[in-house]
């Protein structure tokens, strides 16, 4: 659906954008993580075909973003982390412009406007001026008429900076519903990394306009929902024992598809196991029945969880590339 090739994008003596190419399949929600100045919202604003790059190629839906803007901007919705509002003008009367403005046609507006006010929670506020919104109603407003044209690709900068956890919450089960119920394509760049994690299904890292990872999350890349595991390489699990046991330090012992066995504190009853192919749930299965057979008073055995603040923090513990120059 977004296909980037070395996307490059400067500012006055700095590159915030280093040759960044990637490529982003429909129906997948797409969590753009990185520390402040990172290029997250440059490459949203490229993306959405409002900033002309220095240099690389994007395609949104096979069209490309510098040569077809417009077409670009009508199967976009972008909502910015600095958003404006008609003040004066109704929830309604806003959602009216805002679909009109992106192409909808008159007489499919009536039902598009129930259906984005419904759809972000604002069906009983439609008669409300946005001026005397809250915050969190501000923000619904300003989704809606992101999504009122029915975008096949969203992107949505910080949607969740400011917000309460209820409208945190709200806004997360929107984005799950945009991707399952209507096929869209979402990149949602956040500082707010567990909440990404609810909904995300791939996660892209960038640092100094670089793009360091972008893999699938989760269930998407042959794991378990919600934890951010790599896909390859060993896996950490964490066994718990009801009472310690010399046992336990034998049957580990006499295995060769452990790696490393570290113990967790100091009673000898919790141990991080290293195993080998861990990700495959039939090598976790052999090594509990192992345990169990051995009469290792076995209380807990699971998945070491890697969120994906974990994984994000990991790689951003990495050396640092040299910085690239505008020219
Ligand atoms: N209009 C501009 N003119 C000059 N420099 C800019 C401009 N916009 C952004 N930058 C610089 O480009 C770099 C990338 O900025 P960008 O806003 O894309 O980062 P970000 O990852 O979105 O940051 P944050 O998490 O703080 O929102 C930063 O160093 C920023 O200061």
């Amino acid at each position: 659906m977004i296909e980037v090739a070395n996307l490059t994008q400067d500012y006055p003596g700095l590159r915030a954008l280093d040759a960044v190419s990637f490529s982003i399949a429909p129906g997948t929600v797409t969590a753009l993580v990185g520390p402040n100045g990172a290029g997250k919202t440059t490459l949203l604003r490229c993306l959405a075909a409002l900033d002309l790059p220095f240099a690389g190629r994007i395609r949104v839906a096979g069209l490309d973003a510098t040569e077809r803007p417009r077409a670009v901007h009508r199967m976009t919705g972008f909502l910015q982390d600095f958003f404006g509002l008609y003040d004066s003008l109704t929830v309604e009367a806003g959602l009216w412009y805002a679909a009109a403005a992106r192409g909808v046609p008159r007489s499919a507006i009536p039902e598009r406007i129930a259906w984005a006010a419904a759809a972000v929670g604002l069906s009983e506020r439609l008669s409300h001026r946005a001026g005397t919104l809250s915050r969190g109603m501000r923000q619904r407003l300003a989704t809606a008429q992101t999504i009122i044209h029915r975008p096949r690709v969203v992107l949505l900068d910080e949607p969740a900076s400011g917000l309460d956890p209820e409208n945190r919450a709200d806004l997360a089960g929107l984005l799950r519903r945009l991707r399952t119920d209507y096929g869209m394509t979402l990149v949602v760049s956040s500082h707010i990394l567990s909440e990404l994690e609810d909904y995300s299904t791939h996660v892209m890292i960038l640092r100094d306009g670089r793009l360091i990872r972008h893999d699938a999350l989760g269930d998407e890349a042959g794991g378990e929902p919600g934890v951010a595991n790599d896909r390859t390489g060993p896996a950490r699990l964490l066994v718990s024992l009801s009472h310690p046991t010399p046992d336990a330090a034998a049957v580990l012992a006499a295995r060769d598809d452990i790696a490393d066995v570290t113990p967790l504190g100091e009673d000898d009853r919790r141990v991080f196991v290293t195993l080998v192919d861990g990700a495959d749930p039939a090598r976790r299965t052999d090594l509990l029945a192992a345990l169990v057979a051995a009469g290792v008073p076995v209380c807990g055995f699971d998945v070491e969880r890697r969120n994906l603040q974990d994984v994000y923090l990991d790689h951003l513990r990495e050396p640092r590339e040299p910085a690239g120059e505008a020219p």
